[in-house]
Protein backbone atom coordinates (compact mmCIF):
# COMPACT_ATOMS: atom_id res chain seq x y z
CA UNK A 1 0.00 0.00 0.00
CA UNK A 2 1.48 3.12 -0.83
CA UNK A 3 2.27 5.80 2.05
CA UNK A 4 0.98 8.90 -0.74
CA UNK A 5 -1.37 11.39 0.80
CA UNK A 6 -4.07 11.65 -1.46
CA UNK A 7 -5.72 14.93 -2.13
CA UNK A 8 -9.26 15.18 -0.74
CA UNK A 9 -12.08 15.05 -3.38
CA UNK A 10 -15.04 16.61 -3.25
CA UNK A 11 -18.06 15.11 -5.58
CA UNK A 12 -21.88 17.33 -5.25
CA UNK A 13 -24.76 15.89 -5.59
CA UNK A 14 -27.44 17.99 -7.16
CA UNK A 15 -31.24 16.57 -6.54
CA UNK A 16 -33.12 17.60 -9.40
CA UNK A 17 -35.90 15.17 -9.55
CA UNK A 18 -38.42 17.63 -8.45
CA UNK A 19 -41.71 18.51 -10.06
CA UNK A 20 -42.03 21.95 -9.12
CA UNK A 21 -45.67 21.93 -8.25
CA UNK A 22 -45.36 25.30 -6.24
CA UNK A 23 -44.22 26.99 -9.08
CA UNK A 24 -46.92 25.40 -11.64
CA UNK A 25 -48.11 24.23 -14.26
CA UNK A 26 -45.11 23.26 -16.76
CA UNK A 27 -41.83 21.23 -17.20
CA UNK A 28 -40.43 19.68 -14.05
CA UNK A 29 -38.75 22.68 -12.35
CA UNK A 30 -35.24 21.94 -12.74
CA UNK A 31 -35.65 22.19 -16.74
CA UNK A 32 -37.59 25.23 -16.26
CA UNK A 33 -35.52 27.77 -18.15
CA UNK A 34 -33.79 31.43 -16.68
CA UNK A 35 -32.83 33.63 -19.83
CA UNK A 36 -33.16 30.48 -22.02
CA UNK A 37 -30.60 28.41 -19.65
CA UNK A 38 -32.46 25.57 -18.08
CA UNK A 39 -32.21 26.12 -13.97
CA UNK A 40 -30.44 22.66 -14.19
CA UNK A 41 -27.59 23.93 -15.69
CA UNK A 42 -27.03 27.24 -13.75
CA UNK A 43 -26.74 24.71 -10.70
CA UNK A 44 -24.41 22.76 -12.31
CA UNK A 45 -22.11 25.82 -13.56
CA UNK A 46 -22.29 27.19 -10.37
CA UNK A 47 -21.06 23.81 -8.44
CA UNK A 48 -18.06 23.19 -11.28
CA UNK A 49 -17.15 26.96 -10.81
CA UNK A 50 -15.16 25.89 -7.60
CA UNK A 51 -12.10 23.96 -8.82
CA UNK A 52 -12.44 21.41 -5.26
CA UNK A 53 -15.11 20.09 -7.19
CA UNK A 54 -14.11 16.94 -9.02
CA UNK A 55 -17.71 15.28 -9.51
CA UNK A 56 -21.06 16.24 -10.31
CA UNK A 57 -24.07 13.54 -9.65
CA UNK A 58 -27.27 15.31 -10.93
CA UNK A 59 -30.60 13.21 -9.58
CA UNK A 60 -32.58 13.30 -12.71
CA UNK A 61 -36.56 13.16 -12.82
CA UNK A 62 -37.12 9.67 -12.50
CA UNK A 63 -38.39 9.43 -16.28
CA UNK A 64 -36.05 12.06 -17.33
CA UNK A 65 -32.40 10.54 -16.95
CA UNK A 66 -31.61 10.63 -20.74
CA UNK A 67 -33.30 14.25 -21.34
CA UNK A 68 -31.11 15.54 -18.47
CA UNK A 69 -27.72 13.34 -20.24
CA UNK A 70 -28.65 15.29 -23.52
CA UNK A 71 -29.10 18.54 -21.52
CA UNK A 72 -25.51 18.01 -19.88
CA UNK A 73 -24.07 17.06 -23.35
CA UNK A 74 -25.09 20.01 -24.87
CA UNK A 75 -24.06 22.94 -22.50
CA UNK A 76 -20.83 23.91 -22.36
CA UNK A 77 -19.82 22.76 -18.86
CA UNK A 78 -16.01 22.81 -16.94
CA UNK A 79 -13.63 19.98 -18.69
CA UNK A 80 -12.13 19.37 -14.91
CA UNK A 81 -15.06 18.18 -13.74
CA UNK A 82 -16.38 14.89 -13.90
CA UNK A 83 -20.40 14.44 -14.44
CA UNK A 84 -22.91 12.05 -13.87
CA UNK A 85 -26.95 11.61 -13.59
CA UNK A 86 -29.33 8.68 -12.04
CA UNK A 87 -32.74 8.46 -11.92
CA UNK A 88 -34.19 10.26 -8.50
CA UNK A 89 -37.27 9.38 -6.12
CA UNK A 90 -40.30 10.39 -4.18
CA UNK A 91 -39.46 12.47 -2.40
CA UNK A 92 -36.14 14.90 -1.92
CA UNK A 93 -34.10 12.46 0.74
CA UNK A 94 -35.06 9.69 -1.38
CA UNK A 95 -33.24 11.53 -4.39
CA UNK A 96 -30.11 12.47 -2.15
CA UNK A 97 -29.43 8.91 -0.89
CA UNK A 98 -29.79 7.67 -4.55
CA UNK A 99 -27.40 10.67 -5.48
CA UNK A 100 -24.79 9.20 -2.62
CA UNK A 101 -25.04 5.76 -4.07
CA UNK A 102 -23.82 6.49 -7.15
CA UNK A 103 -20.78 8.30 -5.60
CA UNK A 104 -17.36 6.08 -6.33
CA UNK A 105 -14.47 5.19 -4.22
CA UNK A 106 -12.67 7.72 -3.01
CA UNK A 107 -14.80 10.44 -2.48
CA UNK A 108 -14.27 12.48 1.03
CA UNK A 109 -16.33 15.86 1.21
CA UNK A 110 -19.73 15.74 -0.23
CA UNK A 111 -22.04 18.65 -0.90
CA UNK A 112 -25.82 18.18 -1.89
CA UNK A 113 -27.34 21.05 -3.95
CA UNK A 114 -30.87 22.23 -4.79
CA UNK A 115 -31.18 22.94 -8.30
CA UNK A 116 -33.61 25.17 -7.51
CA UNK A 117 -31.18 27.44 -5.99
CA UNK A 118 -29.85 27.98 -9.41
CA UNK A 119 -27.50 31.04 -8.64
CA UNK A 120 -25.48 30.20 -5.40
CA UNK A 121 -21.91 32.31 -5.63
CA UNK A 122 -18.67 30.17 -6.18
CA UNK A 123 -17.40 31.97 -3.08
CA UNK A 124 -20.36 30.16 -0.77
CA UNK A 125 -19.76 26.79 -2.33
CA UNK A 126 -15.77 27.41 -1.64
CA UNK A 127 -16.48 28.78 2.11
CA UNK A 128 -18.89 25.26 2.44
CA UNK A 129 -16.04 23.15 1.12
CA UNK A 130 -13.41 25.09 3.29
CA UNK A 131 -15.07 23.86 6.05
CA UNK A 132 -15.37 20.60 5.77
CA UNK A 133 -12.02 20.34 4.67
CA UNK A 134 -10.70 22.32 8.03
CA UNK A 135 -12.66 19.22 10.07
CA UNK A 136 -16.66 19.94 10.40
CA UNK A 137 -18.33 17.00 9.92
CA UNK A 138 -21.52 19.13 8.53
CA UNK A 139 -21.69 22.62 7.47
CA UNK A 140 -24.42 24.63 6.40
CA UNK A 141 -24.54 28.37 5.36
CA UNK A 142 -27.23 30.39 6.29
CA UNK A 143 -28.83 33.52 6.75
CA UNK A 144 -30.50 35.33 9.25
CA UNK A 145 -34.58 35.83 9.22
CA UNK A 146 -36.06 38.79 8.38
CA UNK A 147 -39.39 38.10 9.23
CA UNK A 148 -41.15 36.92 12.80
CA UNK A 149 -41.19 33.42 12.77
CA UNK A 150 -44.36 31.73 14.71
CA UNK A 151 -44.84 28.08 15.34
CA UNK A 152 -48.40 27.54 15.17
CA UNK A 153 -50.71 23.90 16.03
CA UNK A 154 -52.06 22.64 13.01
CA UNK A 155 -56.18 23.81 12.57
CA UNK A 156 -58.92 21.42 14.36
CA UNK A 157 -60.83 20.94 10.97
CA UNK A 158 -59.69 21.91 7.32
CA UNK A 159 -59.86 25.34 6.80
CA UNK A 160 -59.93 26.53 10.46
CA UNK A 161 -57.30 29.16 12.14
CA UNK A 162 -54.34 27.83 13.19
CA UNK A 163 -53.51 28.54 16.69
CA UNK A 164 -50.00 30.61 17.48
CA UNK A 165 -48.37 28.11 20.23
CA UNK A 166 -44.62 30.10 20.39
CA UNK A 167 -42.71 32.85 18.80
CA UNK A 168 -38.80 31.54 18.69
CA UNK A 169 -36.63 34.18 19.35
CA UNK A 170 -35.74 35.88 15.97
CA UNK A 171 -32.02 36.59 16.39
CA UNK A 172 -31.15 32.64 16.79
CA UNK A 173 -33.20 31.80 13.75
CA UNK A 174 -31.30 31.22 10.59
CA UNK A 175 -32.82 30.22 7.23
CA UNK A 176 -30.94 27.36 5.85
CA UNK A 177 -29.45 27.50 2.12
CA UNK A 178 -27.53 25.15 -0.25
CA UNK A 179 -24.92 23.94 -0.72
CA UNK A 180 -24.37 21.87 2.16
CA UNK A 181 -21.27 20.03 3.24
CA UNK A 182 -21.07 16.51 4.71
CA UNK A 183 -17.73 14.38 5.97
CA UNK A 184 -18.88 11.35 3.27
CA UNK A 185 -19.34 8.80 5.15
CA UNK A 186 -21.33 10.83 7.75
CA UNK A 187 -23.87 11.73 5.55
CA UNK A 188 -23.88 8.31 3.95
CA UNK A 189 -24.70 7.15 7.61
CA UNK A 190 -27.25 9.31 8.25
CA UNK A 191 -28.64 8.09 5.19
CA UNK A 192 -28.61 4.57 6.05
CA UNK A 193 -29.90 5.01 9.67
CA UNK A 194 -31.91 7.75 9.73
CA UNK A 195 -35.86 6.50 8.81
CA UNK A 196 -38.56 9.42 8.09
CA UNK A 197 -42.05 9.09 6.70
CA UNK A 198 -44.10 11.83 5.15
CA UNK A 199 -42.03 14.11 2.76
CA UNK A 200 -38.75 12.92 4.67
CA UNK A 201 -36.57 15.36 6.16
CA UNK A 202 -36.47 18.45 4.29
CA UNK A 203 -32.77 19.10 4.44
CA UNK A 204 -29.61 16.84 5.01
CA UNK A 205 -27.89 18.93 7.90
CA UNK A 206 -31.13 17.85 9.94
CA UNK A 207 -30.56 14.38 9.29
CA UNK A 208 -26.98 14.36 10.59
CA UNK A 209 -28.48 16.01 13.78
CA UNK A 210 -30.27 13.24 14.08
CA UNK A 211 -27.17 11.63 14.51
CA UNK A 212 -26.40 13.89 17.44
CA UNK A 213 -23.37 15.14 15.49
CA UNK A 214 -22.35 18.89 14.81
CA UNK A 215 -23.75 21.44 12.62
CA UNK A 216 -22.07 24.30 11.50
CA UNK A 217 -22.71 27.89 10.01
CA UNK A 218 -21.56 29.80 7.36
CA UNK A 219 -22.80 32.84 6.18
CA UNK A 220 -24.99 32.34 3.02
CA UNK A 221 -25.67 34.52 0.31
CA UNK A 222 -28.78 36.23 -0.33
CA UNK A 223 -28.18 34.89 -4.49
CA UNK A 224 -28.80 31.28 -3.22
CA UNK A 225 -32.28 31.92 -2.67
CA UNK A 226 -34.27 28.76 -3.62
CA UNK A 227 -36.72 29.04 -6.97
CA UNK A 228 -40.26 27.73 -5.57
CA UNK A 229 -43.16 29.82 -6.70
CA UNK A 230 -43.31 32.08 -9.74
CA UNK A 231 -42.00 35.54 -8.63
CA UNK A 232 -38.74 33.47 -7.98
CA UNK A 233 -38.08 33.49 -11.22
CA UNK A 234 -38.46 37.09 -11.96
CA UNK A 235 -36.36 37.61 -9.27
CA UNK A 236 -33.94 35.16 -10.82
CA UNK A 237 -34.14 36.42 -14.07
CA UNK A 238 -33.37 40.13 -12.69
CA UNK A 239 -30.07 38.58 -10.67
CA UNK A 240 -29.00 37.40 -13.96
CA UNK A 241 -29.71 40.55 -15.52
CA UNK A 242 -27.55 42.64 -12.98
CA UNK A 243 -24.35 40.26 -13.10
CA UNK A 244 -24.60 41.13 -16.51
CA UNK A 245 -24.35 44.58 -16.57
CA UNK A 246 -21.97 44.71 -13.37
CA UNK A 247 -19.71 41.58 -14.73
CA UNK A 248 -20.40 40.89 -18.14
CA UNK A 249 -21.30 37.84 -17.10
N1 LIG B 1 -38.59 13.81 -5.22
C1 LIG B 1 -37.82 14.87 -5.24
C2 LIG B 1 -38.27 16.14 -4.77
C3 LIG B 1 -37.40 17.22 -4.84
N2 LIG B 1 -36.16 17.07 -5.37
C4 LIG B 1 -35.26 18.22 -5.53
O1 LIG B 1 -35.02 18.85 -4.29
C5 LIG B 1 -34.75 20.24 -4.49
C6 LIG B 1 -35.55 21.10 -3.52
O2 LIG B 1 -36.91 20.76 -3.62
P1 LIG B 1 -38.08 21.79 -4.00
O3 LIG B 1 -37.59 23.14 -4.16
O4 LIG B 1 -39.18 21.52 -3.02
O5 LIG B 1 -38.48 21.26 -5.45
P2 LIG B 1 -39.79 20.53 -5.87
O6 LIG B 1 -40.04 19.33 -5.03
O7 LIG B 1 -39.61 20.34 -7.32
O8 LIG B 1 -40.89 21.68 -5.61
P3 LIG B 1 -42.38 21.51 -5.09
O9 LIG B 1 -42.27 21.09 -3.65
O10 LIG B 1 -42.96 22.86 -5.26
O11 LIG B 1 -43.03 20.46 -5.96
C7 LIG B 1 -35.12 20.56 -5.94
O12 LIG B 1 -33.92 20.80 -6.66
C8 LIG B 1 -35.88 19.33 -6.40
O13 LIG B 1 -35.70 19.02 -7.79
C9 LIG B 1 -35.73 15.82 -5.82
O14 LIG B 1 -34.62 15.68 -6.31
N3 LIG B 1 -36.57 14.74 -5.73
C1 LIG C 1 -32.68 22.00 1.59
C2 LIG C 1 -33.40 23.32 1.65
O1 LIG C 1 -33.15 24.06 0.48
C3 LIG C 1 -32.86 24.11 2.82
O2 LIG C 1 -33.53 25.31 2.96
C4 LIG C 1 -34.90 23.16 1.80
O3 LIG C 1 -35.24 22.61 3.03
C5 LIG C 1 -35.54 22.37 0.66
O4 LIG C 1 -36.94 22.37 0.86
P1 LIG C 1 -37.95 21.99 -0.30
O5 LIG C 1 -39.33 22.10 0.27
O6 LIG C 1 -37.57 20.60 -0.73
O7 LIG C 1 -37.75 23.02 -1.35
Amino acid sequence: MSDEVRPPRTAVVIPAAGRGVRLGPGAPKALRTLNGTPMLIHAVRAMAASRAVSLVVVVAPHDGAAEVKNLLDAHALPERTDYLVVPGGDTRQESVRLGLEALPEGITTVLVHDAARPLVPVDTVDAVIEAVRDGAVAVVPALPVADTVKEVEPAEKPGGPEQVVATPVRARLRAVQTPQGFDHDTLVNAHATIALTGEGATDDAGMVERLGAPVVVVPGHEEAFKVTRPLDLVLAEAVLARRRANDGF
